[in-house]
Protein backbone atom coordinates (compact mmCIF):
# COMPACT_ATOMS: atom_id res chain seq x y z
CA UNK A 1 0.00 0.00 0.00
CA UNK A 2 1.34 3.62 -1.33
CA UNK A 3 2.05 5.66 1.65
CA UNK A 4 0.55 9.22 2.09
CA UNK A 5 3.30 11.77 1.90
CA UNK A 6 2.41 15.11 3.69
CA UNK A 7 5.42 17.42 3.18
CA UNK A 8 7.06 17.43 -0.24
CA UNK A 9 9.87 19.16 -1.38
CA UNK A 10 10.99 20.33 -4.61
CA UNK A 11 14.49 21.38 -5.71
CA UNK A 12 15.25 23.43 -2.22
CA UNK A 13 17.95 24.80 -1.31
CA UNK A 14 18.33 25.73 2.48
CA UNK A 15 20.71 27.88 3.92
CA UNK A 16 21.10 31.21 5.69
CA UNK A 17 20.45 34.44 4.18
CA UNK A 18 22.24 37.81 6.30
CA UNK A 19 21.66 40.49 3.62
CA UNK A 20 21.14 40.13 -0.38
CA UNK A 21 24.43 39.69 -1.06
CA UNK A 22 25.67 37.21 1.42
CA UNK A 23 24.07 34.23 1.20
CA UNK A 24 25.08 30.81 2.45
CA UNK A 25 23.72 27.98 0.69
CA UNK A 26 24.08 24.50 3.17
CA UNK A 27 22.23 22.48 0.39
CA UNK A 28 20.78 22.99 -2.75
CA UNK A 29 18.21 20.65 -5.25
CA UNK A 30 17.00 18.59 -2.32
CA UNK A 31 14.03 16.38 -2.93
CA UNK A 32 12.10 14.85 -0.50
CA UNK A 33 8.56 13.48 0.73
CA UNK A 34 7.83 13.20 4.26
CA UNK A 35 4.99 10.14 5.13
CA UNK A 36 2.52 10.06 7.66
CA UNK A 37 2.25 6.97 9.98
CA UNK A 38 6.26 7.03 10.05
CA UNK A 39 8.79 7.70 12.24
CA UNK A 40 11.62 9.09 10.03
CA UNK A 41 14.83 9.80 11.62
CA UNK A 42 17.51 12.45 9.93
CA UNK A 43 21.42 11.05 10.72
CA UNK A 44 24.52 12.94 9.85
CA UNK A 45 27.75 14.12 10.71
CA UNK A 46 27.89 17.86 12.88
CA UNK A 47 27.44 20.49 10.78
CA UNK A 48 25.19 18.58 8.17
CA UNK A 49 22.20 21.06 7.74
CA UNK A 50 19.87 18.35 10.19
CA UNK A 51 18.78 21.60 12.38
CA UNK A 52 18.60 23.89 9.37
CA UNK A 53 16.36 21.44 7.42
CA UNK A 54 14.52 21.07 10.12
CA UNK A 55 13.96 24.76 10.75
CA UNK A 56 13.32 25.29 7.12
CA UNK A 57 10.46 22.59 7.54
CA UNK A 58 8.85 24.25 10.55
CA UNK A 59 8.56 27.81 8.54
CA UNK A 60 11.33 29.39 10.88
CA UNK A 61 13.33 30.18 7.98
CA UNK A 62 12.40 30.18 4.31
CA UNK A 63 14.12 27.91 2.08
CA UNK A 64 16.52 29.93 -0.41
CA UNK A 65 14.72 29.04 -3.73
CA UNK A 66 12.22 25.69 -4.68
CA UNK A 67 9.43 24.78 -2.92
CA UNK A 68 7.61 23.00 0.11
CA UNK A 69 4.29 21.81 -0.07
CA UNK A 70 2.39 20.53 3.06
CA UNK A 71 -0.69 18.79 2.36
CA UNK A 72 -0.49 19.52 -1.54
CA UNK A 73 -0.79 23.49 -0.96
CA UNK A 74 2.74 25.98 -0.81
CA UNK A 75 4.04 25.97 3.14
CA UNK A 76 4.69 30.10 2.38
CA UNK A 77 0.49 30.25 1.86
CA UNK A 78 -0.19 29.37 5.08
CA UNK A 79 -1.02 31.36 8.50
CA UNK A 80 0.83 31.19 11.38
CA UNK A 81 -2.25 29.62 13.17
CA UNK A 82 -2.76 27.33 10.39
CA UNK A 83 0.72 26.37 10.68
CA UNK A 84 0.84 25.78 14.54
CA UNK A 85 -2.11 23.09 14.15
CA UNK A 86 -0.22 21.18 11.73
CA UNK A 87 3.23 20.99 12.67
CA UNK A 88 4.47 20.77 16.65
CA UNK A 89 8.27 21.79 16.92
CA UNK A 90 10.56 20.88 19.55
CA UNK A 91 13.82 22.47 19.02
CA UNK A 92 17.05 22.17 21.30
CA UNK A 93 17.22 25.97 21.64
CA UNK A 94 17.68 27.13 25.23
CA UNK A 95 14.25 27.14 26.94
CA UNK A 96 13.63 30.39 28.14
CA UNK A 97 10.05 28.95 30.55
CA UNK A 98 11.82 29.06 33.96
CA UNK A 99 9.14 31.27 35.72
CA UNK A 100 6.61 28.82 34.15
CA UNK A 101 5.29 25.09 35.81
CA UNK A 102 5.26 22.18 33.80
CA UNK A 103 2.07 22.42 33.59
CA UNK A 104 1.67 25.49 32.31
CA UNK A 105 4.27 24.95 29.59
CA UNK A 106 2.81 21.76 28.51
CA UNK A 107 -0.54 23.72 28.52
CA UNK A 108 0.90 26.31 26.07
CA UNK A 109 0.49 23.35 23.54
CA UNK A 110 -3.18 23.75 23.44
CA UNK A 111 -2.54 27.81 22.30
CA UNK A 112 -3.60 27.20 18.81
CA UNK A 113 -7.37 25.89 20.21
CA UNK A 114 -7.71 28.10 23.18
CA UNK A 115 -8.72 31.14 21.22
CA UNK A 116 -7.70 34.77 22.42
CA UNK A 117 -7.38 34.76 26.62
CA UNK A 118 -6.31 30.91 26.53
CA UNK A 119 -9.10 29.08 28.95
CA UNK A 120 -8.71 25.35 28.90
CA UNK A 121 -11.45 23.37 28.82
CA UNK A 122 -12.03 19.74 30.34
CA UNK A 123 -11.05 18.43 26.53
CA UNK A 124 -7.85 20.27 26.78
CA UNK A 125 -6.95 19.54 30.49
CA UNK A 126 -7.24 15.60 29.36
CA UNK A 127 -5.49 15.85 26.74
CA UNK A 128 -2.69 17.98 28.79
CA UNK A 129 -2.58 15.26 31.23
CA UNK A 130 -2.58 12.71 28.81
CA UNK A 131 1.25 14.47 27.20
CA UNK A 132 2.34 14.43 30.86
CA UNK A 133 1.69 11.16 31.84
CA UNK A 134 2.79 9.39 28.34
CA UNK A 135 6.15 11.24 28.20
CA UNK A 136 7.03 9.90 31.72
CA UNK A 137 7.29 13.43 33.41
CA UNK A 138 3.10 14.15 34.97
CA UNK A 139 5.02 13.73 38.58
CA UNK A 140 6.49 17.15 38.11
CA UNK A 141 3.37 19.09 37.09
CA UNK A 142 3.61 21.48 39.29
CA UNK A 143 7.14 22.03 39.57
CA UNK A 144 8.80 25.17 37.94
CA UNK A 145 10.67 24.40 34.59
CA UNK A 146 13.63 26.24 35.88
CA UNK A 147 14.35 23.42 38.62
CA UNK A 148 14.20 20.63 35.95
CA UNK A 149 17.09 18.80 34.61
CA UNK A 150 18.05 18.84 31.13
CA UNK A 151 16.37 15.68 30.22
CA UNK A 152 13.42 16.31 32.35
CA UNK A 153 13.07 19.63 30.42
CA UNK A 154 13.30 18.03 27.39
CA UNK A 155 10.59 15.89 28.01
CA UNK A 156 8.65 18.70 28.82
CA UNK A 157 8.67 19.80 25.19
CA UNK A 158 8.24 16.74 23.88
CA UNK A 159 4.74 17.01 25.97
CA UNK A 160 4.15 20.22 24.90
CA UNK A 161 4.37 19.28 21.40
CA UNK A 162 2.26 16.56 21.82
CA UNK A 163 -0.47 18.39 23.67
CA UNK A 164 -0.28 20.38 20.18
CA UNK A 165 -2.10 17.75 19.00
CA UNK A 166 -0.58 17.80 15.34
CA UNK A 167 -0.62 15.76 12.49
CA UNK A 168 3.55 17.02 11.99
CA UNK A 169 5.70 16.75 14.82
CA UNK A 170 9.37 17.71 14.08
CA UNK A 171 12.30 17.26 16.73
CA UNK A 172 15.77 18.36 16.91
CA UNK A 173 17.86 15.86 18.67
CA UNK A 174 14.88 14.64 21.29
CA UNK A 175 17.37 12.33 23.02
CA UNK A 176 20.31 14.89 23.02
CA UNK A 177 20.01 14.65 26.79
CA UNK A 178 18.12 11.68 27.61
CA UNK A 179 19.42 8.78 29.76
CA UNK A 180 19.34 5.26 28.45
CA UNK A 181 15.54 4.21 29.57
CA UNK A 182 14.48 7.79 29.15
CA UNK A 183 15.88 7.61 24.99
CA UNK A 184 14.68 4.38 24.59
CA UNK A 185 10.94 5.30 25.89
CA UNK A 186 11.25 8.54 23.91
CA UNK A 187 11.83 6.76 20.79
CA UNK A 188 9.25 4.13 21.35
CA UNK A 189 6.89 6.12 21.97
CA UNK A 190 7.54 8.74 19.12
CA UNK A 191 7.19 5.44 17.16
CA UNK A 192 4.08 4.20 18.44
CA UNK A 193 2.41 7.69 17.73
CA UNK A 194 3.70 7.54 14.13
CA UNK A 195 2.23 4.46 13.92
CA UNK A 196 -1.23 4.32 16.38
CA UNK A 197 -1.99 8.00 15.75
CA UNK A 198 -1.11 8.15 12.02
CA UNK A 199 1.57 11.08 12.52
CA UNK A 200 4.41 11.87 10.27
CA UNK A 201 7.31 12.07 12.93
CA UNK A 202 10.20 13.53 11.65
CA UNK A 203 13.37 13.99 13.95
CA UNK A 204 17.01 14.18 14.11
CA UNK A 205 19.32 12.05 16.10
CA UNK A 206 23.10 10.91 16.62
CA UNK A 207 21.18 7.67 18.26
CA UNK A 208 21.74 5.86 14.95
CA UNK A 209 21.33 2.54 17.02
CA UNK A 210 18.10 3.34 18.35
CA UNK A 211 16.85 5.04 14.73
CA UNK A 212 18.12 1.91 13.16
CA UNK A 213 15.73 -0.18 15.72
CA UNK A 214 12.52 1.93 15.23
CA UNK A 215 12.84 4.54 12.47
CA UNK A 216 10.43 3.25 9.78
CA UNK A 217 12.90 5.47 6.88
CA UNK A 218 16.12 7.38 6.70
CA UNK A 219 17.20 10.63 5.98
CA UNK A 220 21.19 10.60 5.51
CA UNK A 221 22.37 14.23 5.43
CA UNK A 222 26.21 14.78 4.58
CA UNK A 223 27.54 18.31 2.94
CA UNK A 224 28.98 16.12 0.31
CA UNK A 225 25.93 13.90 -0.85
CA UNK A 226 23.06 15.75 -0.16
CA UNK A 227 19.89 14.02 1.56
CA UNK A 228 19.61 9.97 0.69
CA UNK A 229 16.25 8.80 1.94
CA UNK A 230 15.14 5.17 2.21
CA UNK A 231 13.38 2.91 4.00
CA UNK A 232 15.18 1.32 7.06
CA UNK A 233 16.60 -1.97 5.84
CA UNK A 234 17.33 -1.04 2.34
CA UNK A 235 18.90 1.88 3.37
CA UNK A 236 21.19 -0.13 5.66
CA UNK A 237 21.59 -3.34 3.15
CA UNK A 238 22.10 -1.12 0.55
CA UNK A 239 25.91 0.04 1.42
CA UNK A 240 24.62 3.94 2.07
CA UNK A 241 25.16 3.71 6.01
CA UNK A 242 28.91 3.09 5.13
CA UNK A 243 29.12 6.08 3.31
CA UNK A 244 27.79 8.69 5.61
CA UNK A 245 30.81 9.57 7.75
CA UNK A 246 33.60 9.51 5.51
CA UNK A 247 36.03 8.63 7.84
CA UNK A 248 38.87 5.59 7.37
CA UNK A 249 38.57 5.05 11.10
CA UNK A 250 34.89 3.80 11.44
CA UNK A 251 33.22 1.25 9.62
CA UNK A 252 29.44 0.58 9.58
CA UNK A 253 28.71 -3.55 10.94
CA UNK A 254 25.93 -3.94 8.72
CA UNK A 255 24.86 -7.43 10.53
CA UNK A 256 24.09 -5.36 14.40
CA UNK A 257 23.60 -1.86 12.74
CA UNK A 258 26.25 -0.08 14.42
CA UNK A 259 29.32 1.93 13.68
CA UNK A 260 32.43 0.45 15.16
CA UNK A 261 36.05 1.26 15.09
CA UNK A 262 38.44 0.48 12.24
CA UNK A 263 41.61 -0.47 14.31
CA UNK A 264 44.66 -0.68 12.48
CA UNK A 265 47.89 -1.79 14.66
CA UNK A 266 47.97 -5.40 13.14
CA UNK A 267 45.54 -7.55 11.60
CA UNK A 268 46.48 -10.84 12.66
CA UNK A 269 43.19 -13.50 11.53
CA UNK A 270 41.84 -15.04 14.38
CA UNK A 271 39.78 -18.40 13.43
CA UNK A 272 36.60 -18.22 15.46
CA UNK A 273 34.41 -21.11 16.07
CA UNK A 274 31.13 -19.84 18.31
CA UNK A 275 27.66 -19.38 18.32
CA UNK A 276 25.18 -15.85 19.31
CA UNK A 277 26.83 -13.87 22.08
CA UNK A 278 29.81 -15.60 22.10
CA UNK A 279 30.90 -15.24 18.47
CA UNK A 280 29.98 -11.42 19.02
CA UNK A 281 32.01 -10.82 22.06
CA UNK A 282 34.97 -12.71 20.99
CA UNK A 283 34.85 -10.47 17.70
CA UNK A 284 34.51 -7.57 19.78
CA UNK A 285 37.59 -8.43 22.11
CA UNK A 286 39.84 -9.70 18.68
CA UNK A 287 39.22 -6.65 17.32
CA UNK A 288 39.52 -4.14 19.51
CA UNK A 289 43.20 -5.69 20.25
CA UNK A 290 44.10 -5.48 16.77
CA UNK A 291 43.68 -8.94 15.39
CA UNK A 292 40.82 -9.86 12.38
CA UNK A 293 38.42 -12.30 13.55
CA UNK A 294 37.42 -14.90 10.67
CA UNK A 295 34.78 -17.57 10.90
CA UNK A 296 35.79 -19.31 7.39
CA UNK A 297 37.65 -22.79 8.29
CA UNK A 298 39.85 -22.51 4.91
CA UNK A 299 41.69 -18.93 6.24
CA UNK A 300 44.92 -19.61 6.86
CA UNK A 301 45.89 -18.76 10.79
CA UNK A 302 47.85 -20.21 13.24
CA UNK A 303 45.58 -19.35 15.60
CA UNK A 304 41.83 -20.55 16.84
CA UNK A 305 39.37 -19.91 19.50
CA UNK A 306 36.70 -22.35 20.02
CA UNK A 307 34.02 -21.53 22.55
CA UNK A 308 30.34 -23.01 23.46
CA UNK A 309 30.32 -21.53 27.12
CA UNK A 310 31.88 -18.45 28.30
CA UNK A 311 33.52 -19.65 31.10
CA UNK A 312 35.19 -22.59 28.72
CA UNK A 313 37.35 -20.97 25.89
CA UNK A 314 39.90 -23.26 23.99
CA UNK A 315 42.77 -21.26 22.38
CA UNK A 316 44.83 -23.09 19.92
CA UNK A 317 48.00 -21.22 18.59
CA UNK A 318 50.53 -23.23 16.57
CA UNK A 319 49.32 -26.96 17.84
CA UNK A 320 49.54 -25.75 21.34
CA UNK A 321 46.32 -25.80 23.15
CA UNK A 322 45.13 -23.67 26.19
CA UNK A 323 41.55 -23.69 27.93
CA UNK A 324 40.87 -20.31 29.91
CA UNK A 325 37.66 -19.36 31.96
CA UNK A 326 37.55 -16.02 31.00
CA UNK A 327 37.29 -14.04 28.14
CA UNK A 328 39.70 -11.39 30.21
CA UNK A 329 42.45 -14.29 30.15
CA UNK A 330 42.68 -14.94 26.02
CA UNK A 331 44.39 -11.57 24.55
CA UNK A 332 47.55 -12.15 27.48
CA UNK A 333 47.82 -15.92 26.34
CA UNK A 334 47.86 -14.53 22.81
CA UNK A 335 50.18 -12.47 22.70
CA UNK A 336 52.60 -14.20 25.11
CA UNK A 337 52.64 -17.23 22.97
CA UNK A 338 53.18 -14.89 20.04
CA UNK A 339 56.45 -13.32 21.89
CA UNK A 340 57.57 -16.43 22.22
CA UNK A 341 57.80 -17.03 18.94
CA UNK A 342 58.71 -14.03 17.33
N1 LIG B 1 22.43 31.29 11.91
C1 LIG B 1 23.35 30.79 11.08
N2 LIG B 1 23.97 31.58 10.16
C2 LIG B 1 24.89 31.09 9.32
N3 LIG B 1 25.28 29.79 9.30
C3 LIG B 1 24.71 28.96 10.17
C4 LIG B 1 23.72 29.39 11.12
N4 LIG B 1 23.34 28.33 11.86
C5 LIG B 1 24.07 27.28 11.41
N5 LIG B 1 24.87 27.65 10.41
C6 LIG B 1 25.80 26.78 9.66
O1 LIG B 1 25.04 25.84 8.92
C7 LIG B 1 25.75 24.58 8.86
C8 LIG B 1 24.80 23.48 9.26
O2 LIG B 1 24.47 23.67 10.64
P1 LIG B 1 23.34 22.83 11.35
O3 LIG B 1 23.22 23.35 12.73
O4 LIG B 1 22.13 22.83 10.50
O5 LIG B 1 24.01 21.38 11.33
P2 LIG B 1 23.58 20.05 12.12
O6 LIG B 1 23.62 18.94 11.11
O7 LIG B 1 22.32 20.27 12.84
O8 LIG B 1 24.80 19.88 13.11
P3 LIG B 1 24.91 19.20 14.57
O9 LIG B 1 24.82 17.72 14.38
O10 LIG B 1 26.28 19.61 14.99
O11 LIG B 1 23.83 19.77 15.45
C9 LIG B 1 26.98 24.72 9.75
O12 LIG B 1 28.09 24.96 8.92
C10 LIG B 1 26.67 25.95 10.59
O13 LIG B 1 27.85 26.65 10.91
Amino acid sequence: MKKESIFIAENISIGYRQNQADIKTIHSLLNFSLFKGELTCLLGPNGAGKSTLLRTLSTMQAPLTGNIYLLGKALKDYKEYEISRLIGVVLTDKIYAGGLTVAELVSLGRHPYTGFFGKLNKKDKEIIEKALSITGIIDKASHYVSQLSDGERQKVMIAKALAQECPIVLLDEPTAFLDIPSRIDIMLLLHQLAHDENKAILLSTHDTDLALLLSDRLWLLSRDKGLQSGFTEDIVLSGEMDRLFSRPNIFFNKENGSFRPQIYHHQTPVRVDAKGELSHWLKNLLQKNGFMPVSDKNTCTNIHISANQKDNISIEIDNEKYTVHSFEEIIPIIEYTRSMTD
